[in-house]
């Protein structure tokens, strides 16, 4: 089976759609390879696949093996070195691993992308449930599952064909992606209702688009107020991963289709600096001399948040 070597599967949910869940997905997903775990993506969002335009990969193919699909390759494990600023704030010092991250997606199967969003719910479950028996993962210590918007009788019979899928315990819980917006929190209170009714544990809320920080005077206005997650997390008791602000060159390198990463051992902790001058100062040697492909990887400042809510969910504190 699939799923067999696959030691904790984590789904990521968000009760309305656009808020910035495949985004929290491929970021957790890069942040944890980065960390060197062995990491597959599943986009199951049927409606909208859009993980390889995040990943930069809309142009693969997804090989066939006898019996299934094999996930196309982000990048494959390798050994990297430490960069100069990651060394100098004493992070990280020589070499480290890199961890395998692959993906699948319906976006590599679709000719048409119109095809997904016409598709009735028997056919979208069908698709789901040969998403999960017939991908040769391999062995990954983390497989993401980004899942569609909303909690619809065909979003919850996609999450019960998954949990029904996994072996007892494989599915470790659900990361929650919400804007800080009233609508949104609502939405969100109905998928951690429907968490609850499932049995899929919440490992965490992250509050996506929380304020907007200034590319000139690094100013951060909270455009759509602030700390609704935070606020709903404790109401419902569980954990709260943090906020992640707008970052408008998140948004530019993924339209690129470049991928925005910060690699982990390279933040200059206790400077007080500008995206600009933190992007300057990543692109100048961090990316470069971390060893991964600089024209793929691209410094973001937003990476430094995944990277702790990556770290959060692997110790599960
Ligand atoms: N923190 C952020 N800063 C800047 N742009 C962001 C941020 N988070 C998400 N975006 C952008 O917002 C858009 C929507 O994000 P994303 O596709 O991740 O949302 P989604 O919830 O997965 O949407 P869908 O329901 O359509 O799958 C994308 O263009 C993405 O690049
Ligand atoms: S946040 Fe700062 S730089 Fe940006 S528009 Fe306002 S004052 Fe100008």
């Amino acid at each position: 089976m699939s799923l067999a070597n696959v030691k904790e599967i984590m789904l990521v949910l968000s009760g309305k759609g656009g808020v910035g869940k495949s985004s929290v997905t491929t970021q957790l997903a890069l942040a944890l390879s980065l960390q060197g775990h062995s990491v597959g993506v599943l986009d199951i969002d049927l409606t909208g696949p859009s993980i390889p335009r995040f990943f930069g990969i809309e142009s693969s193919k997804v090989r066939q093996a006898p019996g299934g699909w094999l996930p196309v390759p982000v990048h494959e494990a390798r050994t990297i070195s430490d960069n100069a600023s990651g060394a100098q704030n004493g992070v990280f010092t020589g070499e480290r691993q890199l961890g395998s991250l692959h993906c699948m997606s319906l976006g590599f199967l679709l000719g048409d992308r119109g095809d997904a969003v016409v598709w009735r719910g028997p056919k979208k479950t069908a698709m789901v449930r040969q998403f999960l028996s017939d991908v040769h993962w391999g062995s990954l210590d983390y497989l993401l599952i980004d899942t569609p918007p909303g909690t619809s009788d065909e979003h919850i019979s996609l999450v019960e064909t998954l949990l029904k899928s996994a072996r007892p315990g494989q599915v470790s819980g659900a990361v929650i992606v919400t804007t800080p917006q009233a609508i949104s929190i609502s939405d969100v209170k109905k998928e951690i209702n429907f968490c609850r009714k499932t049995g899929v544990n919440i490992l965490g809320v992250v509050e996506n688009m929380a304020g907007f920080v200034c590319p000139s005077c690094a100013e951060c206005t909270n455009v759509f107020s602030k700390g609704g997650g935070e606020i709903m997390a404790k109401e419902f008791n569980v954990p709260f991963l943090g906020s992640v602000p707008i970052d408008p060159m998140f948004v530019s390198l993924v339209e690129e289709g470049r991928t925005p990463v910060y690699p982990q051992g390279t933040v200059v902790a206790g400077k007080d600096m500008t995206t600009d001058e933190v992007a300057a100062e990543n692109t100048a040697d961090a990316v470069r001399d971390s060893g991964l492909l600089a024209e793929k990887y691209q410094s973001c400042s937003l990476f430094p948040l995944f990277d702790g809510f990556a770290a959060k969910l692997t110790l599960k504190v």
